[in-house]
């Protein structure tokens, strides 16, 4: 259809719109209403009043069936249906060509007029998801008037928050999720001193409908599907929060001082499909009565007319089917017309509604010219678009028997249709009356629950649709620990592994590859890629030494100190992982903190080691092997008492650092001291 048919049709829409008002009873019932409006309320005539009292005269058709099968038939206004019709043929077109399109963007005759809701059902959407990261962890030293070298109490941060999937039953689309394709969960909070944890971040649920698939974008492996209500599926898992210098306080090292930054809370695209759940799936030509039929066996309201495409979305409803037995699901989707495999019509794109049923009903037109030729041209495109789909078992109802032509040759119909089936399943039906209606009922009851026994037996206990899930999406960012790394043979194992098939293209997906580039143009700089190393790096605080010290023992662990050197780097050279840059050298030591500080740092570290030896203080019980004899951190003179968090008879007053986050800095601090804050 070229665009300015669309147009001409929409004037006649408007041109009939007019019409309609201006019929002579309309229009005195207009005025009489305008009359008695104004006399109560005072109220000057406008044009907008005109307005709400022309959709009252719109013929509704969600008024109970057999009104409007009445105001169908009874209905002389030839204009009017045929403007409705070119409405939805239009509609009908765009969905086809462009289901992408947002509804607002769309023209319609009036911009100001709000679209139909069914055009707010969508089965397919993408969505960003970050979820929060977690909070750092914190440098903090106990100090107390008197107690100068209070032990580390820097507290963890607080893990972000994670973001779930909810199947929701009272959800039958995926609109909500249109709306808002960036999902953010809150981060943890940092840790702070006294050993206090920082909070954790609010977790974010989105909810969806039952039928639910979701994707990793990017790979399209299926990440998990949300069947029943309340089910759950993590998209994104929060970050850790780091560590706080008080969990890295060995007895070799009393007073660490480093915290962990918090991971960075895992972040993806997904795309997301609805597959509607339901028992049994209606099927069939454009106006066999695939609506009229859901609506009188549930209570389903869906849209009912005498014009193809009527239905332009699915709709679900339940029949209820007494107390012994739980209720039918049924699906009504759009009408399928010959050539929707190429994508006449609206296609296939619904089909994938009726893929998870059990039992498809295909329901036949007994007032169409030749019903047998359209029963097996349906069949012939279903099995065009999806060879099981075509396999699936069907119930056949022969509809409209009502109607006196199709009463006179419903045998003869009847007889055909078992025929070109290829089993008796074939019941004659009016869904206006709701002739016959009660029994196809319960007799698809029995032949879905008797399809659901089939299929378990098949597959030993399985359900035959289940989809597997190929990719874990609730890893967190960085799924190991970090200290631990190194020292789990299998883990570094594995890394060397990596590291060996590094050039190899296809791996280059991998999550733990590890790739080493340098530049001959560039000597002495080199780049190292790989998430795992990334995070860590990401982890690290730089800004404390002991920190950037401890990163040299990891890389040292994973085997990239090892390979670096094998592939001709030397002391002093530049490496680059991520956003952080040092230098090359057994110690990794950050080119960035400044001089004076790491002079500092290594008078420090001096000064404890002399007070290791000294009789007081905060000392270590260094005598025989670490392993035979247990841990006494204080010796006599000075102890901490760990559940309190007090230090008692501590008479040593070094100088060398704070930190209480309620402390007094201008009371208690003198020039030069160094602080530490994380
Ligand atoms: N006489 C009679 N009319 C029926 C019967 N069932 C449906 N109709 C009429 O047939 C027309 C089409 O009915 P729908 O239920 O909208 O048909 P559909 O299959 O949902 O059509 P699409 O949504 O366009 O695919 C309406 O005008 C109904 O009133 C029936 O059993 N007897
Ligand atoms: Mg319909």
């Amino acid at each position: 259809m070229k665009p300015s048919n669309k147009i001409m049709e929409k004037r006649t829409f408007h041109e009939c719109r007019d019409k309609t008002i201006l019929k002579p009873c309309t229009f005195m019932t207009t005025i009489l209403l305008l009359m008695s409006f104004q006399f109560h309320s005072g109220a000057s005539f406008q044009s907008t009043t005109l307005t709400t009292q022309f959709k009252h005269n719109v013929p509704s058709y969600s008024t109970p069936l057999l009104a409007s099968l009445e105001e169908n038939y009874s209905n002389t206004d030839v204009d009017t249906i045929q403007a409705e019709e070119a409405r939805r043929r239009a509609l009908a077109l765009k969905h086809s060509t462009n289901t992408k399109q947002s509804p607002t963007q769309s023209t319609t005759a009036n911009n100001n007029q709000r679209p139909p809701p069914e055009w707010k059902f969508f089965d397919t959407a993408r969505l960003h998801v970050t979820a929060g990261g977690g909070g750092n962890g914190c440098v903090s030293f106990r100090r107390e008037k008197g107690e100068a070298m209070g032990g580390p109490n820097g507290g963890r941060g607080g893990s972000g928050g994670s973001i779930y999937f909810v199947a929701d039953k009272q959800l039958n689309t995926l609109a909500g999720l249109r709306s808002r394709i960036h999902v953010r969960a809150a981060g943890g909070k940092n840790g702070t001193g006294k050993n206090r944890d920082g909070s954790h971040g609010d977790d974010v649920l989105v909810r969806v409908p039952c039928g639910t698939i979701v994707r990793e974008l990017h790979s399209q492996k299926v990440a998990g599907e949300l069947r029943g209500d309340g089910e759950v599926l993590m998209v994104a898992r929060g970050g850790r929060g780091g560590r706080g210098n008080a969990a890295f306080m060995t007895h070799r090292r009393t007073a660490p001082k480093f915290s962990e930054r918090g991971e960075p809370g895992a972040e993806r695209w997904l795309s997301v499909e609805l597959r509607l759940v339901a028992d049994v799936g209606f099927l069939g030509m454009p106006n066999a009565g695939k609506s009229t039929l859901l609506s009188v066996a549930s209570a389903a309201k869906p849209k009912i007319a005498n014009y193809p495409f009527t239905t332009i979305t699915p709709n679900l409803g339940v029949c209820d089917l007494g107390q012994e037995s739980s209720g039918l699901v049924l699906c009504d989707i759009p009408g399928l017309i010959e050539g929707a495999s190429q994508g006449t019509g609206l296609g296939f794109s619904f089909l994938r509604h009726v893929q998870r049923c059990k039992v498809l009903l295909h329901v036949v037109d007994g007032t169409s010219e030749d019903p047998i030729r359209d029963f097996n041209i349906l069949n012939g495109e279903l099995k065009a678009y999806d060879e099981m789909l075509g396999k699936k078992p069907q119930v056949v109802v022969l509809n409209k028997v009502d109607i006196p032509e199709v009463r006179e040759k419903e045998e003869q119909l009847m007889e055909q249709l078992r025929e070109a089936a290829g089993h008796s399943r074939v019941m004659k039906i009016s869904a206006a009356t709701t002739e016959n209606v009660q029994e196809l009922m319960s007799r698809l009851k029995k032949f879905v629950e008797a399809e659901k026994m089939r299929t378990l037996e098949e597959t030993g206990g399985v359900e035959a649709d289940v989809i597997m899930a190929e990719v874990d999406l609730s890893k967190a960012a960085l799924d190991s620990d970090s200290d631990d790394y190194g020292e789990s043979f299998a883990s570094l194992e594995f890394i060397k592994f990596r590291l060996d098939t590094a050039s190899h293209p296809s791996n280059l997906m991998e999550f733990n590859l590890l790739e080493i580039i340098s530049d001959p143009a560039y000597p002495g700089q080199w780049r190292v890629k790989g998430p795992y190393i990334e995070q860590v790096a990401k982890m690290t605080h730089w800004e404390y030494p002991e920190a950037v010290e401890r990163f040299g023992r990891q890389l040292q662990a994973l085997g990239i100190a090892d390979e670096l050197i094998a592939r001709g780097a030397m002391d002093g050279d530049l490496v680059m992982i991520d956003q952080y840059d040092f230098d090359f050298s057994p110690g990794m030591t950050n080119p960035y903190i400044p001089k004076d500080l790491l002079e500092k740092d290594a008078l420090y570290e001096e000064q404890t080691m002399k007070k290791e030896q000294g009789p007081r203080g905060m000392l270590l019980d260094t005598t025989g092997d670490d392993d035979d004899v247990p841990w006494t951190p204080f010796r006599k003179g000075g102890y901490m008492l760990m559940d309190k968090d007090e230090i008692v008879e501590f008479n040593d007053d070094g100088e060398w650092d704070l930190l209480e986050d309620d402390f007094d800095f201008s009371q208690e601090f003198v020039d030069g001291d160094e602080v530490w804050t994380s």
